[in-house]
């Protein structure tokens, strides 16, 4: 059963409020105007995709028609595969048909489509228009549908494009997975979903069996079934770390720890060493640097590229863009896949990051550009470019722009070199590195194969623009960043940036990592930040320039970049660094105040034999192969105070290890229990409540305090009325439930619910927390959650909770209200008359 099923949040879930989910790295969408009265033109990003040598003319044409339409909405079903399905014929089944019975003007309208290039039709778009969605009775069933999902889990609104770097990661469960730029965190909810896999099905078979589980190529689940794997989701931005959090919160998957860093130095993570032996260090099977960019393939929904795209937005990102791809090569395993991402279509962020990064690890005998056509073969995708020009603008004394399109390095400074000459007040801008320009090698051998990059172009499937490019780790990378010994005056008179510093910890343990930060660094630069000057643009669009191509001149060494760390620039090994970098013992994250969060998290293991969770464990007959050693409580003491959370084993190994070294982790770990402060005498024998979050781990493994529900009708009920009757003595409505709970003391309880075929059947497994009172029960699920299951096994559209506490709780506060306001009237009446009295 999906966690997504129970009354819990699931996995992969989003609320559907808020901009920019997906994989933007553009902040809010700030206009005040509608996105349709955004006038859809902006000549200087035309002029350099029309003339870069991306696209031939007449698949411009169609990308550019493409990019000023609207994108369609998009969604993926979650969970499990069999959930996912599940929930995915509830539906086909129930809401297409009714869809295409809808005409408009006459003609059928279009229906959601599943997204072809996606297996199993987990993938859906629908491109109907607004005002036909508004006038339709089975669209507004269809939303709410899609919304009562959203919220519990089973579906994921998400771009399209934003789905496909996590597939083509090919993450497998008990793999050991880095999301370095994560937040909002739609492709960490894709990765959580991976390294889980089957793991519920594996649980079962290890709980009824001695098996601790098998390690193939189908994953490892030695840990008695479940994944051994890790997901750790990082993100630098305060606030966007924040979004994060609670999204991920809501996958209820132990094996998950997110973390607040600079990506491009984020810190290594020590693991446990026997005394005496040679520190170890974690490193990842899979890194996903889905980087910050300047976004301009999402202009479909995103009205700032038109108005403020500008070709300093990508120059501006390359710098640390190389930094986390490098800092991602770095962290990965010998053998392990990194998939580099952005939803830009510039070359100067993807071909060029790309190229870049392989040049500084060594070259392609040690990072490999992988030919990924058999990922996702139904993927319609362009190959990565070889060549690209670079457009950028020089201003005369600080005034007037000029465009200029260069095609290589050489071509930028014999331009540089003949205004220099005849108008030295001209300034060009300092981003122009060797590293934007195409790569030039001496040898086939040498060649880095950019095709095998993946471009998505609007036009090709109704999509955003995206890139991705899947590079394997051949080798240990034997060159560091080094030390910023030049940094250049731009970056010295930059204020104090919002991004991590080194560390100064001891040489020998301090990886040499660059402190140079430019200006994306500090903030992505996002066009939201800059003023738009419309005539500006046009006017230096008008002023364009292509320069001289002197590729053929190119004498194939590259001067070293002022912004961007030396080896990352060009390669050039550490003649100091013989191995790869030394982790930073303590890496000391200097944040601006506004990134700062004040509040610390703690994360304290409770002892394996601490008596309070033998009690709760003992309770509920939780069997001893459950391990005791992995739940933990949030405060600093360690004392059990509210709530009581479980983590996996990795999890817990990499916190206590490093949560004295200065690693800023912001959240780990799943609800399990929550302490029942109920004045009840009986309640004391079981003071602890099971959780939606954290039930589905635990029930595998339980002996006692189950029940069954094997009737529709008696779910119905129970989802219905809150706190319904169950008297001692006497009758109820709860059916076989009731009969069962009749046996049970006070105190919570599991409630199995299994699949089986037939229209009074139950599509799915589930598992449900239930409250036995003296005379009552209660299912733990909140109302929200309970209308979604009525909606979605039940179809009811607008159910009406009854809630018998609530009630009998406004009954007695409207009768106490009234009481008061007799008494205020009889007070005031009598205070008149006092006074009445006093003034005769
Ligand atoms: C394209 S978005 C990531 C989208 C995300 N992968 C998803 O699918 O929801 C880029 C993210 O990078 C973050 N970021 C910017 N600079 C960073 C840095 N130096 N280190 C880590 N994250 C950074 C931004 O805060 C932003 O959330």
């Amino acid at each position: 059963m999906g966690r997504g099923r129970g009354g819990g949040r699931g996995r992969g879930n989003f609320r559907g409020k808020g901009k920019n989910r997906g994989g933007g790295s553009r902040g809010g969408d700030n206009r005040s105007e509608s996105w349709s009265d955004i006038v859809r033109q902006n000549d200087l990003y035309e002029t350099y995709y029309r003339q870069g040598g991306f696209l031939e003319e007449e698949e411009f044409e169609k990308m550019w028609k493409a990019l000023a339409s609207d994108l369609p909405n998009s969604f993926r079903f979650t969970g499990t595969k069999s959930d996912a399905l599940a929930v995915r014929e509830i539906f086909k089944q129930r809401y297409i048909p009714k869809i295409q019975s809808v005409q408009f003007e006459g003609e059928p309208v279009l229906p959601p489509e599943s997204v072809p290039a996606f297996p199993d039709e987990l993938v859906w778009h629908m491109k109907t228009h607004k005002k036909i969605i508004r006038r339709h009775p089975p669209f507004a069933e269809f939303q709410k549908f899609l919304v009562a999902e959203t919220t519990s889990g089973n579906i994921s609104r998400q771009e399209v494009v934003s789905m496909i770097p996590p597939h083509f990661l090919d993450v497998k469960p008990g793999m050991v997975v880095l999301d370095m730029c994560a937040a909002p965190g739609s492709k960490s909810a894709q990765l959580a979903e991976m390294i889980h896999g089957d793991e519920e099905e594996r649980v079962k078979k290890a709980a009824n069996s001695d098996s601790h589980g098998t390690a193939d190529a189908d994953g490892d689940y030695t840990d008695d079934g479940r994944s051994t794997g890790l997901l750790i989701a990082n993100d630098t931005d305060y606030k966007r770390a924040g979004m994060l959090v609670h999204q991920v919160k809501r996958l209820n998957f132990p094996n998950l720890i997110v973390t607040q860093h600079d990506a491009s130095i984020f810190p290594s993570i020590e693991l446990p060493t026997a005394p005496g032996q040679k520190k170890q260090y974690l490193k990842f099977d899979r890194v996903l640097a889905d980087v910050p960019c300047s976004g301009d393939g999402t202009a479909r929904k995103n009205p700032n590229v038109w108005q403020k795209w500008t070709p300093r937005d990508g120059l501006g990102l390359h710098g640390l863009q190389l930094r986390i791809l490098f800092r991602g090569l770095q962290l990965l395993k010998k053998g392990g896949r990194l998939v580099y991402s952005t939803c830009s279509m510039n070359p100067v962020e993807n071909e060029a990051v790309v190229a870049s990064a392989i040049v500084a690890c060594g070259g392609v005998s040690k990072v490999r550009l992988v030919d990924c056509s058999d990922h996702l073969p139904n993927l319609v995708r362009k190959p990565g470019l070889n060549k690209w020009k670079v457009l950028d603008t020089s201003s005369l004394n600080g005034e007037g722009k000029t465009n200029h399109m260069f095609t290589s390095y050489e071509a930028f400074l014999k331009t540089k070199e003949k205004y220099d000459a005849e108008q030295p007040g001209r300034r060009f801008s300092d981003k122009l590195v060797p590293g934007v320009f195409p790569p030039t090698s001496t040898s086939e051998e040498e060649r880095i194969p950019l095709e095998n990059c993946v471009r998505v172009y609007p036009h090709l499937q109704d999509t955003g623009g995206f890139f991705i490019a899947v590079l394997e780790k051949l080798d240990d990378i034997k060159v560091a960043q080094p030390q910023n010994g030049k940094q250049s005056e731009a970056a010295k008179n930059k204020p104090e940036s919002g991004s991590a510093t080194p560390a100064t910890g001891p040489a020998s343990e301090q990886p040499e990592l660059s402190a140079v930060e430019d200006e994306a660094a500090v903030a992505p630069v996002s066009p939201t930040k800059r003023k738009f000057d419309d005539a500006e643009l046009e006017a230096s669009a008008k002023r364009l320039r292509v320069e001289p191509d002197v590729m053929d001149q190119s004498a194939g060494s590259e001067a070293p970049d002022s912004e961007v760390p030396e080896a990352v620039a060009n390669g050039t090994p550490n003649p100091e660094q013989k191995s790869e970098p030394k982790p930073e013992p303590k890496q000391v994250t200097k944040l601006k105040p506004e990134n700062q969060s004040n509040q610390k998290e703690y994360f304290e293991y409770l002892r394996g034999d601490d008596p309070t969770m033998n009690d709760i464990l003992d309770f509920f007959g939780i069997s001893p192969r459950f391990p005791r050693d992995r739940f933990m409580v949030k405060n600093k003491e360690g004392l059990l105070l509210n709530k009581i959370y479980y983590t996996s084993e990795l999890a817990k190994t990499i916190i206590s290890q490093n949560k004295e070294r200065g690693m800023k982790f912001i959240h780990c770990g799943v609800v399990m229990f929550v302490s029942h402060r109920i004045k009840d005498k009986d309640v004391l024998k079981a003071p602890w409540r099971l959780q939606n979050e954290g039930i589905q781990i635990l029930e595998p493994w339980a002996t006692k305090r189950i029940i069954t529900c094997k009737s529709r009708d008696t779910l119905h009920r129970m989802l219905i009325e809150m706190f319904p009757k169950l008297p001692r003595d006497g009758d109820h409505d709860l059916g076989e439930v009731g009969e069962q709970l009749m046996d049970l003391d006070i105190g919570c309880c599991f409630m199995r619910i299994e699949k089986s075929e037939g229209e009074e059947g139950f599509p799915f497994d589930m598992v449900l927390p239930v409250w036995r009172h003296p005379g009552s029960a209660n299912l733990m699920v909140d109302k929200d959650e309970r209308k979604a299951i009525l909606l979605r096994l039940f179809n009811e559209q607008n159910p009406h909770i009854i809630n018998h506490v609530l009630d009998k709780a406004k009954a007695a506060a409207e009768q106490e209200e009234a009481r008061e306001a007799v008494e205020v009237i009889e007070a005031e009446e009598n205070g008149s008359e006092v006074e009445n009295a006093g003034a005769a």
